[in-house]
């Protein structure tokens, strides 16, 4: 099977901690786990919704400490993500986690530099940062969140809104995306993964978003699939991500990314919290390929999204997108 050049824009560097490194930290910090066992840890990762997984989520990145975890954290992913195809990485970290663990700021986003720097020399791969809002806990708090990050506002390209997305609508976080349009960040958010169809119009016309993650939900709005096929925005899907956390049915044949290709909109495949999901990128290509019977040009067109949803020069996206059509010229015989 082919391993696709990809861009991943849906990933969240705390999600990927594997549960290796997980007790590798907690052994390293003196923090208490439920288990000292990856095999236990991971077998308990089974989750009936958004919600439960959080729970478990948040409660494991008390294992990150210091400057040191949080390289060690991103060097981890980026090698990984570079074998599974990655050229491009947009990832998403949560600092409120992590202020509120008491670590200071500097130690996240100067472990998260220095291992981009180092995987961008040693495999070449393109990563940047988009900072998240945690969305229960406030636009007060989000603000307050983007004002103490401005001085490491050369440290990331952009802002997201994550976590518990019911009951917390892309409306409460209007200003905060407007101070962060104002410092020319790029904006993207959660919607429609939980929240209904509502959520994804809001995060458009109110947040001015320049891509949805997940989206899923706005299959119910037939006049939004529309808009959201004639302005290409982007939808970047998370198919086992959608599975593991029962968002979409339990058989991946039956997912809704079926109709978004049908509906010609701009979608991509990502793994959203490889280390609890089952799978990195390259296993979400895989896994969609074989449940839809996707063909290669089919998927050529998801890799070939990936880069055109991506915040990327002009130049590179093309040098990428060139790579995925010789890559479908090698499987389908045609080099
Ligand atoms: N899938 C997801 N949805 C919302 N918040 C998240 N944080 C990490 N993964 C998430
Ligand atoms: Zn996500």
């Amino acid at each position: 099977m082919t391993t696709w050049p990809t861009a991943e824009l849906h990933i969240h560097m705390e999600g990927t901690i594997e549960a290796g490194l997980l007790v590798e930290l907690a052994r390293r910090n003196d923090v208490r786990l439920p288990s000292y066992d990856p095999d236990v840890l991971t077998a308990r990762y089974d989750f009936a919704d958004l919600q439960s997984f959080l729970d478990v989520h948040y409660s494991n990145l008390a294992v990150l400490r210091t400057e040191q975890d949080f390289h060690d954290l991103a060097s981890a992913y980026l090698r990984r993500a570079a074998n599974a195809g990655v050229r491009r990485a947009e990832i998403f970290f949560d600092p409120q986690t992590h202020l509120g663990n008491g670590v200071p700021f500097e130690a996240v986003i100067g472990g998260f530099d220095a291992a981009i720097a180092e995987a961008t020399q040693t495999t070449g791969i393109s990563a940047d940062l988009i900072l998240c809002f945690l969305r229960d806990l406030g636009a007060d708090a989000a603000m307050e969140t983007l004002q103490a990050a401005l001085p490491f506002r050369d440290s990331f390209i952009g802002v997201g809104l994550d976590s518990t997305e019911v009951g917390y609508p892309p409306s409460l976080f209007t200003e905060v995306y407007a101070k962060a349009a104002a410092e020319g960040l790029h904006r993207v958010a959660h919607a429609g993964e939980e929240g209904g169809p509502d959520y994804v119009l809001e995060a458009l016309d109110l947040l001015k978003v320049e891509r949805i993650d997940h989206g899923n939900r706005a299959l119910e709005d037939p006049a939004l699939v529309r808009r959201l096929r004639d302005e290409r925005i982007p939808l970047t899907v998370c198919p086992l991500s959608n599975v593991a956390l029962r968002t979409a049915p339990s058989d991946l044949a039956q997912h809704p990314l079926g109709a978004m290709i049908d509906a010609g909109l701009l979608v991509s495949i990502n793994s959203d919290d490889p280390a609890y999901f089952g799978g990195d990128v390259a296993e979400n290509y895989r896994a969609i390929e074989s449940a839809l019977s996707l063909d290669a040009a089919q998927l050529a067109t998801l890799a070939r999204n990936s880069f055109e949803s991506a915040f990327a020069t002009e130049h590179e996206k093309a040098a990428w997108i060139a790579e995925v059509d010789a890559e479908l010229s090698k499987a389908t015989g045609t080099a």
